[in-house]
């Protein structure tokens, strides 16, 4: 798969390590850094990996910064970018197989690298399970990042 990647200033040594055991994995990769060790603005990051993955040039995507928080609120704000951060292998799989995502954030000063590895290539195997559950829920999550006002669509009887 073609993967984008990028940090910010807190996840430099760890996206770096990162990017070659994603590499070496057979996937083709592209790193926006960022390389500089002074104060980055992970939202710049962000979008460089959000927008390459909306707009199709890349098939997924992966930040990190020091929690993955800041820079998964980013990514999340591009249309079409379903970014989940995490720091443990079962949510990783599970937003695959559920919601489609398309873009995994990490936090440098929460996991160790060796962890960071482990969550990104089980991530990058996983596939979308579909079937009409999961796919609506993804095309309500899309709706309202669109604006469009979602239905609920739960029977009323049921609850
Ligand atoms: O966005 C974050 C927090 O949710 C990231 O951890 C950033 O990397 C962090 O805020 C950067 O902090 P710093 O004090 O500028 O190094």
């Amino acid at each position: 798969m073609r993967i984008a990647i990028a940090s910010d200033h807190a996840a430099i040594e760890f996206r770096r390590d990162l990017a070659d055991s994603v590499r070496g994995s057979g996937h083709e990769v592209t790193d926006f850094g960022t390389n500089d060790p002074t104060k980055a603005d992970y939202p710049y990051f962000a979008r460089l990996v959000a927008e390459g993955v909306a707009a199709g040039e890349f098939d997924r995507g992966i930040l990190v910064c020091g929690t993955g928080v800041g820079i998964s609120i980013a990514a999340n704000k591009v249309d079409g970018v379903r970014c989940v951060v995490c720091s443990e292998p079962f949510s990783a799989v599970l937003s695959r197989n559920h919601n489609d995502t398309n873009v995994l954030a990490m936090g440098a000063r929460v996991i160790g690298v060796e962890m960071g590895k482990m969550i990104a290539g089980m991530w990058l195997e996983a596939g979308f399970d579909g079937g009409d559950r999961h796919q609506r829920r993804v095309n309500q999550i899309m709706a309202l990042q669109n604006g469009v006002e979602v239905e609920d669509q739960v029977d009323p009887g049921l609850c």
